[in-house]
């Protein structure tokens, strides 16, 4: 993006493309943040673990935010727009059309989404050639990146969208490519996802290996042979057709982009903290976790050296913060099994309807019913006898364990708010404690941290902030030094 002219007067646009929503964030020179606007973007889930999404409609959605974010400013003065997104799989036609991922052949839907489980014994299979890429993955690859879900392709939809398809992007690559026509790839998103390796490029014996050949035969020109830092300014800015769409002047420079939790990672972990009195002033930007906490949550820790850490991502070279490299730990479902856990009790109904009347968010009202129930206790007290295991969509890190289940000890027969209320605070106190494991396998492998910066939807919720630091502040550390920064 363009360093030198940053006059007063410039604007910038964000798109961050979530699982559930599309943002839209102006901002000026100095980053301040002047307007912002959200839009839901459809899901399927044709059948258990199958999970869909459309490209048109998320281009459609950040079409619509992307102008109400810039309504009533002089156009002109933009300066430049970039996108960050999920990391699910777009397949597109030889003639960029979309191209059905589903056995219905609706090519409306044409998203394998990143929590798409579906691929299990593709990713078996790729787990069992123990080859050497597997050491970037934290050792064991998840059903959730891109390889075994090109496999399934391949196996499963082979002459309705393998033999046709022209083009895989990851989500945040399409984005790009549909603002500036431009089809190359973000080294953020090949390297955290698609097993490219920032200093030697692909690995042609591990497509051999896993069965997907085809993909070196035309010199990887469907999943991306141009490769880009995050940033880089694409080919002649914006299209005419992408300006149109958006509501912006064609020309507009775009950046190549960031994979949302990288997006959130980079911007929240060199946040300068002078002049708070926090005890991370002055530490090493290494010794910080970035979390960004939205359906998921992603564990962003950097360091000088690779660190390789049984069952965490990475350790990825420049995929976040240029010439550092990147360990990713991660937990499938956070903010969604949070959802799934209050939305499914049989006090829900009551609880809306009190949320309602007080005009409070569902979150805001449990805490402060807890904050009632609790009485004189500590708040971690409500919970002796009840525990919930969080992986109900498999164990990301740090045990790469696809096939686990989650687990509720300690119910009773009474369903009312107070049990509920009780039931949500085991669910946020053990996703913290699996932030814990992540935090524990790190350190054991060599990271140092003593700050964690949370982001995103979660980080609204200061019940869930509170249970991090608390939580994770008993690992064994000097508590007076453990913080965590909400951004
Ligand atoms: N005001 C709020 N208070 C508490 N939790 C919230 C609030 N808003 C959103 N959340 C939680 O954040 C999650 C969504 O976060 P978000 O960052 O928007 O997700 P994504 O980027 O995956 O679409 C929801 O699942 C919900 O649990
Ligand atoms: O795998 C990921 C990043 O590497 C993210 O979990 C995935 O992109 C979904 O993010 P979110 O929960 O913010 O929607």
């Amino acid at each position: 993006m363009p360093g030198g002219d940053q006059e007063l007067g410039s604007y910038y646009v964000g798109v961050d493309v979530g699982t559930g929503s599309v943002r839209a964030a102006l901002v000026d020179q100095r980053g301040t943040l002047l307007a912002f606007a959200d839009q839901p973007i459809n899901q399927w889930e044709p059948q258990f673990n199958h999970h869909e999404q459309s490209s048109e409609d998320i281009w459609a959605a950040c079409c619509i935010v992307t102008k109400k974010v810039v309504q009533g400013i002089d156009l002109n003065q933009i300066r430049g727009l970039g996108f960050d997104a999920t990391c699910s799989l777009v397949v597109l036609d030889k003639q960029f059309r979309p191209l059905p991922v589903n056995h219905e052949g609706d090519s409306h839907r044409n998203i394998i989404m990143w929590l798409d489980h579906r691929a299990v014994s593709q990713v078996h299979r790729i787990n069992e050639t123990k080859h050497s890429v597997l050491q970037y993955v934290g050792g064991v690859m998840s059903v959730e990146m891109q390889a075994p879900k090109l496999l399934w392709l391949k196996e499963n939809l082979r002459e309705t969208c393998w033999d046709k398809a022209g083009h895989f992007f990851d989500l945040p690559d399409f984005l790009s490519w549909k603002a500036t026509g431009v089809t190359a790839r973000s080294l953020c998103s090949l390297v955290c996802k698609w097993t490219y390796s920032a200093e030697k490029g692909w690995d042609d014996s591990f497509w051999k290996m896993v069965g997907l050949e085809d993909l070196v035969a035309d010199n990887y020109s469907k999943i991306g042979n141009q490769v880009l830092p995050p940033g880089t300014s694409l080919g002649n800015g914006l299209t005419p057709e992408a300006a149109k769409d958006l509501g912006l002047p064609a020309g507009i420079a775009v950046a190549a982009s960031l994979i949302d939790a990288h997006a959130g990672g980079l911007g929240v972990i060199g946040a300068d903290v002078r002049g708070h009195g926090l005890a991370c002033e002055g530490q090493p930007v290494t010794s910080r976790l970035a979390i960004i906490c939205g359906t998921s949550s992603c564990h962003m820790g950097i360091s000088k050296n690779p660190i390789f850490v049984p069952g965490v991502w990475g350790p990825y070279f420049s995929a976040m913060v240029p010439g550092f490299w990147l360990n990713e730990g991660g937990q499938s479902v956070t903010g969604k099994l949070i959802d799934h856990m209050v939305q499914g009790h049989a006090a829900f109904p009551e609880l809306q309807a009190k949320a309602t009347a007080r005009c409070q968010s569902i979150y805001a009202y449990l805490n402060s019913h807890l904050d009632l129930i609790k009485k004189a206790q500590p708040v971690g007290f409500l919970t002796v006898d009840l525990h919930v295991w969080p992986d109900f969509h498999g164990n990301r890190s740090p045990l790469a364990d696809l096939t686990l289940k989650g687990m509720v000890t300690g119910l009773k027969l009474s369903q009312d708010l107070d049990d509920l209320a009780i039931l949500y605070l085991a669910t946020v106190q053990a996703i913290a404690f699996g932030t814990r494991l992540i935090i524990e396998a790190m350190e054991s492998a060599g990271h140092s941290i003593s700050t964690l910066f949370l982001c995103g939807g979660l980080g609204k919720n200061p019940l869930f902030v509170q249970m991090h630091a608390d939580i994770t502040g008993g690992n064994g550390k000097n508590e007076q030094s453990w913080e965590s920064c909400v951004s």
